[in-house]
């Protein structure tokens, strides 16, 4: 016999939901129709739809089909892609009596999202068949009248870059199977381009007739976003007049989106800003519209202008690192692995100064174990706070607000965003905020070989301890500045000025264990040593919505049989990859739910198990 563990809890939030959505919709629109060959009745309401079944015989029986249970009755309409006639036979429509001439239906399918495994989005169909074409299309239409609202925010045409030789050169191959047919659905028009060489597409968007457009997509990688947002932000500037980017000049936030399909070496950004490294769960966010906006950071070298940067800035280690894996892009994504371990045995550590002026409010900083999450109210506030101009520095500070360090790094790391990525899910700067105006600023200093691995692993792991070892200090901060130092009193502009050859130059400079590192900024290296950076508040916007709220409390644990492996895996096939991750612990198969619908889901799985099913 099945036992269930369960936390009433949740019964009386759903419960609660249910109650306060039933009590602020007005239904707009009802009719009979069939669902999965059962009649149901739905209902329309301004922001949803729902249905119930209909009593069978007299008796009202609770389906078990996955469509029909009583917790996966609802569609939002803000998540709704299309809804359309679809032609079925007279047959198949399962409604008795119809006459259907070959142009029209009475079938409408009504295509959505799913929440499926955590932050990951999947298509969802949804066919319902009226007892005539002529309610059918009654349907579509009131439908589709309160559909309206939410599609002006949604893109109508698209200008698509897909780089060909970003991560394991899959691009085009992700694009054509799995994101034009959504956006064909979507009815997109997309303007694709196969990207030729580096800097393509960013030499594209300088000039294109951005009007035409409601956003700019890449299928790629960090890189291949970073030179899109650098050709977008130029862009902006120079429509506006400003040619010559100072250290102090503001950047104008572009009216376009940019949308990022994953496939690429790390994809830090898409992950970071959607919560799945996933080419599906983006284009689901891109079709929906969904519009939000992340900080900038600008790199100045003796007052020019370098570079944009968006994720992660780091001196030491990680410019080491991508200077080291540049001339084995052959290895793919693995290259980032064998130069982090060489990086990490040699243990290099390099001499500076750092000065950096703190962020507006001292009760947030990188170890606050806060999370941004969707709605983050941290980045609504600072959005705020900049619109009405530069924020105060903190009190406590003093007058002299800017502080310094001076040292022997062996990493000088500034985050922008978190940057979750596949081996580090909670992101290596997991407090960091994706619109507040400010980046984590992480010193490491010069420490054992070991000390460092632990620091490493421990940003892997989903704790977010990393920061709490003595060899590192954190600091939330709006600017800073680094110069390397030679010995301790002479302070260089710029080491790399004696090699101005590139790449070359500047690996041999890093091998030879010499003064200075280089810049890893956003994969990218930077041949100057001395930076002055600066964050940009919400400078871009991107089709994404932040990462929503996933409850690791919404857990069911489940008895399953004792030991029966073909027992387990019907369970697993039930529910796997579907709408929860699936683990077994001794007899037990434990679900984990991303929310409460979800949590209610399995558990009208589970009593169909012990309906039948499955005995335990
Ligand atoms: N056809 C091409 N040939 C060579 N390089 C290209 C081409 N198209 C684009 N690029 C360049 O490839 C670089 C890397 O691409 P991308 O970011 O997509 O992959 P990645 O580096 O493997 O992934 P990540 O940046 O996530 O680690 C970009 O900076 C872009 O300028």
């Amino acid at each position: 016999m099945a036992s269930f563990d369960l936390d009433l809890s949740l019964f009386n939030r759903w419960r609660l939901v249910q109650f306060v959505v039933m009590m602020e919709e007005d239904v707009v629109f009802e009719s009979q129709l069939e669902l999965d060959k059962r009649r149901v009745k739905l209902y329309l309401t301004s922001t949803e739809i729902f249905w119930e079944c209909e009593e069978k015989d007299g008796v009202h029986e609770e389906p078990k089909k996955s469509l029909l249970n009583k917790h996966n009755r609802r569609i939002q309409i803000s998540e709704i892609i299309t809804v359309q006639t679809e032609h079925t036979s007279h047959n198949e429509t399962g409604f008795t009596g119809i006459e259907l001439k070959n142009t029209e239906s009475n079938t409408c399918a009504i295509y959505t999202i799913r929440r499926a495994h955590k932050y990951k989005w999947r298509e969802r169909k949804i066919t319902l068949v009226s007892k005539d074409c002529a309610s059918c299309q009654l349907l579509i239409d009131a439908i589709k009248e309160q559909l309206k609202k939410y599609t002006e925010n949604r893109p109508k045409r698209l200008l698509l870059f897909v780089n060909p030789y970003g991560g394991k050169k899959r691009g085009p191959k992700i694009y054509a199977e799995k994101i034009e047919p959504l956006f064909e659905l979507a009815k997109i028009q997309v303007d694709v381009v196969v990207t030729q060489r580096a800097n393509h597409a960013k030499d594209i968007v300088s000039d294109y007739d951005l009007g035409r457009i409601d956003g700019i997509i890449c299928v790629g990688g960090d890189g291949m976003f970073s030179e899109i947002l650098h050709g977008l932000l130029l862009r902006t500037l120079k429509d506006s007049g400003i040619h010559t980017l100072g250290p102090s000049i503001p950047l104008i936030q572009p009216q376009l989106r940019i949308g990022i399909i994953p496939a690429g070496s790390t994809n830090t950004v898409v992950h970071s800003t959607t919560g799945a490294d996933d080419p599906v769960t983006s284009a689901l966010h891109i079709i929906l519209g969904d519009n939000m906006a992340i900080d900038v950071t600008t790199l100045h070298h003796s007052n020019h202008f370098l570079c944009f940067n968006v994720s992660l800035l780091g001196y030491g280690f990680y410019g080491d690192v991508i200077v080291d894996s540049e001339d084995k892009r052959w290895m793919g994504p693995k290259r980032y692995d064998w130069s982090g371990l060489k990086k990490t045995l040699s243990n290099n550590s390099y001499e500076g100064e750092v000065t950096f002026l703190p962020g507006p409010n001292k009760h947030l900083h990188p170890k606050d174990g806060s999370r941004c999450l969707l709605g983050c109210k941290v980045c609504n506030e600072a959005a705020l706070s900049y619109a009405s101009g530069e924020p105060h520095t903190p009190d406590g500070f003093g007058d002299d607000a800017w502080r310094r360090v001076r040292g022997k790094f062996l990493a000088i790391n500034s985050f922008t965003m978190s940057c979750r990525c596949e081996k580090s899910p909670e992101g290596v700067a997991p407090c960091c905020h994706l619109g507040d105006g400010c980046l984590d600023l992480v010193l490491v200093h010069e420490t054992s070989r070991i000390d460092y691995i632990r620091h490493l692993w421990r940003c892997t792991a989903k704790k977010d301890n990393q920061f709490d070892m003595d060899f590192i200090q954190v600091h939330r901060v709006r600017q800073f500045k680094f110069r390397p130092l030679i010995d301790d009193d002479d302070v260089i502009d710029d080491c790399a000025e004696a090699h101005p050859d590139g790449q070359q130059t500047l690996k041999s400079h890093v091998k030879q264990g010499s003064c200075n590192s280089v810049w890893n900024s956003d994969g990218e290296p930077i041949e100057q040593a001395a930076i002055d950076v600066r964050v940009h508040c919400q400078a871009i916007k991107l089709f994404a919505r932040g990462i929503e709220e996933y409850d690791s409390d919404d857990q069911i644990t489940c008895g399953a049989s004792s030991g029966n492996i073909e027992q387990k895996r019907h369970v697993e096939r039930l529910v796997a990859g579907n709408i929860a991750e699936v683990t077994h612990v001794d007899n037990y198969v434990c679900l984990v739910a991303g929310n409460i619908e979800q949590v209610t889901h399995i558990m009208d799985h589970y009593v169909c198990l012990v309906a039948g099913d499955v005995s335990f």
